[in-house]
């Protein structure tokens, strides 16, 4: 029982690791994973000066990570599709435009939400 107990912990650890490295590969080649970092941290430090209250901070983190999701999802799907589907197909085009959508739809719902939360405390 111990065993398992350690076993399926380090199983967890185990992937806890890939989860990091994933994190680490999408960072290192995705020029757009630098835009959003900047973005984060500018965000953040707007947060922290305006002093949200504990919701508007749980909507700023929830959409920023929305973003972050949403482009990783992105970066992972037109890596798949590059590696099973490298020529040209009307497919290939379809699937990577939804997926480039999806980041277009939670960007644009962060920008608002950002818009609601600072705006009246900018002016
Ligand atoms: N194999 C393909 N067949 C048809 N159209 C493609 C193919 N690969 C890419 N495209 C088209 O070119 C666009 C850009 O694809 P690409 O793989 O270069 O993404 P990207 O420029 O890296 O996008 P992002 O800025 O989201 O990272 C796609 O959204 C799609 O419209």
């Amino acid at each position: 029982m111990a065993n398992l107990f350690i076993q399926t912990c380090k199983n967890r650890l185990r992937a806890f690791k890939f989860a990091g490295q994933g994190i680490v590969s999408f960072m290192r080649s995705e020029p757009n994973a630098r835009l959003h970092l900047l973005s984060t941290i500018i965000v953040m430090m707007a947060g922290f000066y305006f002093k949200l209250s504990p919701v508007e901070w749980c909507l700023i983190v929830g959409t920023i990570g929305l973003v972050w999701v949403t482009e990783m999802l992105n970066t992972a799907i037109e890596k798949a599709m590059d590696h099973v589907a490298p020529t040209i197909h009307p497919h290939v085009k379809i699937i990577k435009d939804i997926a480039a959508g999806a980041v277009l739809v939670a960007s644009t719902g962060a920008v608002i939400t950002g818009l609601i939360i600072f705006l009246p405390k900018i002016f």
